[in-house]
């Protein structure tokens, strides 16, 4: 779909003026700019990027025409491109500042933007200027930790660690939190070699925690998925600063234990069960699939289906369902 472009263009004559001046230009109905096509020396051309949903999406980054604008200045700007895309229709914008350039964030919440999110480099903050309550998204809700229950069916041991800085040493499975843009598999098997040295590799889900409130989450609740691993190495060499204890232990002893926590003692019961009368009983086994989105793919986890049912073909008698 063309990315459609509203152009806010500031007209501000910078540096040599007494009085800089803004003016919002739009993009107009022919497609043009109503702005200046090739505006003097020192304007400030802000390209607002129309999102789908009819919001403006404007990054600072890139102007360093706005390294000479004082706070003031740029409030007057924003205020004439505000009221430009308010008379265009245009239900929020999104204001993307570099962190060097967060002198521009006061003035920008004294015209009403909030914070929508901040990553090491800069800030998004958000103004809604359609009818009725706010309804953009908000940013991310929760933090993803994922463990590796690393099961050794050969001889029924399992890999436990102790984990340094936690206010009860207690038995638990290792793992950690998860990398932007990694499998729940690839944190599994990345956080065990971390702190364990035990190299394996991803064999299913076993459990999904949900956390609100957790303490050390900034305010987010907390994800924390337990997968099954199957182990290719088998000397511990653990990582000192994370980790006090590392051991493999029988698994009915990780059952039997008081000196674990609730979550890993069901799942070492879970594994138990999957031992005794099949994995297939308790994995969640992963298959990946293309997304509409063209070239991407996405990993889809749920119990394990029959082939014929993966392959039925979509108007299937009745009869065949005995329905
Ligand atoms: N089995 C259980 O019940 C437990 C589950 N979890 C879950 O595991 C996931 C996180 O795993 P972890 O092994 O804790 O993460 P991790 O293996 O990624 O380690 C995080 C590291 O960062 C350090 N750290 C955390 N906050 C810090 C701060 N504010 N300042 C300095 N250092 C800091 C920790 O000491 C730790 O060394 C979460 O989803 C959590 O809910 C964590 C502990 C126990
Ligand atoms: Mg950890």
């Amino acid at each position: 779909m063309p990315r459609l472009l509203s152009w806010g263009c500031w007209r501000a004559a910078l540096a040599r003026a007494r009085h800089p001046i803004f003016s919002a230009g739009h993009r107009g109905t022919s497609g043009g700019r109503s702005c200046a096509r090739d505006p003097p020396a020192g304007v400030v051309e802000l390209q607002g990027e129309l999102d789908r949903f009819g919001g403006v999406s404007v990054s600072l980054a890139g102007l360093s025409s706005l390294d000479r604008l004082d706070a003031a200045t740029f409030q007057r700007g924003l205020l004439a491109a505000i009221q430009q895309w308010r008379s265009e229709g245009r239900i929020a914008v999104w204001l993307h500042i570099p962190i060097l350039q967060s002198r521009f964030i006061a003035p920008a919440a004294s015209l009403g933007f909030s914070f929508h999110h901040a990553e090491s480099d800069s800030s998004t903050l958000t103004l809604w200027l359609g009818e009725g309550p706010n309804r953009l998204p908000r940013y991310a809700t929760h933090q993803v930790g994922v463990a590796g229950a690393v099961f050794d069916e050969n001889t029924r041991k399992i890999l436990i660690v102790q984990d340094r800085n936690k206010l009860k040493n207690m038995w638990k499975f290792p793992g950690g939190l998860s990398e932007p843009g990694e499998d729940i598999g690839d944190t599994a098997v990345r956080e065990v070699f971390e702190e364990t040295g035990i190299k394996s590799e991803f064999r299913s889900l076993l459990s999904i925690r949900q956390q609100h409130g957790n303490p050390g989450v900034f305010g987010k609740s907390d994800m924390y998925i337990i997968c099954r691993l199957k182990p290719y190495s088998f000397t511990i060499n653990f990582c000192q600063h994370e980790c006090l204890r590392c051991e493999w232990i029988d698994l009915y002893d990780l059952v039997k234990t008081e000196n674990t926590t609730p979550i890993t003692s069901r799942v070492a019961r879970l594994l138990l069960y999957g031992y005794k009368e099949g994995f297939d009983k308790i994995d969640l086994t992963m298959e990946e699939f293309p997304a509409v989105y063209t070239g991407l793919f996405y990993k889809l986890y749920h119990k394990k289906l029959p082939e014929n049912y993966k392959t039925m073909i979509k108007n299937v008698p009745n009869s065949y369902l005995n329905v």
